[in-house]
């Protein structure tokens, strides 16, 4: 599905801040990124969604070389996977269910109005519908974010530190939906720097901890 052989990334004018990684995103599977601030998590992100071309070694989208890709074939791509950005943006001037919906926009695709009720439902933002963002809580918004971002039905969902800016109690049900997601089939990669929240989901699914370390990424031990 997403599939990394020997791949190393550096930003222009930096040396390499990903090394050799290889990894394999499996169709269902569930995995954690883990590592210090400034590690190379977002940067990892990047490069699974297309968003960044390996500086050597070869990423692979559902088959396709990200090389080798178009911008459409990377925007195809992109159509199968959902991302949580780490900074959330909204247009502060459409309400909850203009910017849930936007992607739909972006892409001229429609879908029942019902749908659209039923994913807010699901994250809990019945209640917000009209809301405009900046009248959202931390909680709500990342819950807005996780419902704009599989609105499309992605097949990988990446969500990156989604509970960074919420109490544990709201971590708690992000990480539920994550899970709830995952058990629809969806595959899951989750970037956190929460140790607790690891330790939780590995209580609910058979989740795979990478850890970046160096800039290389290993598959982290039992022992967290
Ligand atoms: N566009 C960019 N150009 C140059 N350097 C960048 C760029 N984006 C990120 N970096 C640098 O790459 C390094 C890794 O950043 P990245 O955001 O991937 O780390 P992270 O592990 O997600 O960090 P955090 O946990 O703090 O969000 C940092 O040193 C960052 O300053």
């Amino acid at each position: 599905m997403i599939e990394f052989e020997e791949v190393s990334y550096g930003y222009s004018g930096g040396g390499a801040l990903l090394s050799d990684v290889s990894l394999k995103l499996a169709p269902g599977s569930f995995h954690f990124l883990t590592g210090p601030s400034g590690a190379g998590k977002t940067t990892l992100l990047k490069l699974c969604y297309g968003a960044l071309v390996p500086t050597q070694g070869r990423a692979t989208l559902f088959g396709a070389d990200v090389r080798a890709m178009t911008r459409d074939d990377v925007a195809e791509a992109r159509r199968r996977i959902g991302v949580v950005h780490q900074d959330v943006q909204f247009l502060d001037h459409m309400n909850v269910v203009e910017n849930v919906a936007l992607p739909l926009m972006v892409s001229g695709r429609t879908t029942d109005v019902q749908d659209i009720a039923d994913l807010l439902e699901w994250v809990g933002l019945t209640g917000q519908t009209d809301a405009l963002p900046p009248e959202l809580s931390g909680g709500e918004r990342q819950r807005a974010a996780l419902a704009r971002a599989v609105i499309l039905s992605p097949e990988v969902i990446l969500a990156d530190e989604p509970t960074g800016n919420v109490d544990w109690e709201m971590s708690l049900r992000l990480l539920q939906l994550l899970v709830e997601l995952n058990r629809m089939g969806k595959t899951v990669l989750i970037a956190t720097h929460d140790m607790n929240l690891i330790r939780q989901a590995k209580a609910q699914v058979q989740a795979r901890v990478l850890r970046i370390s160096g800039g290389r990424v290993l598959l982290a031990g039992a022992d967290l």
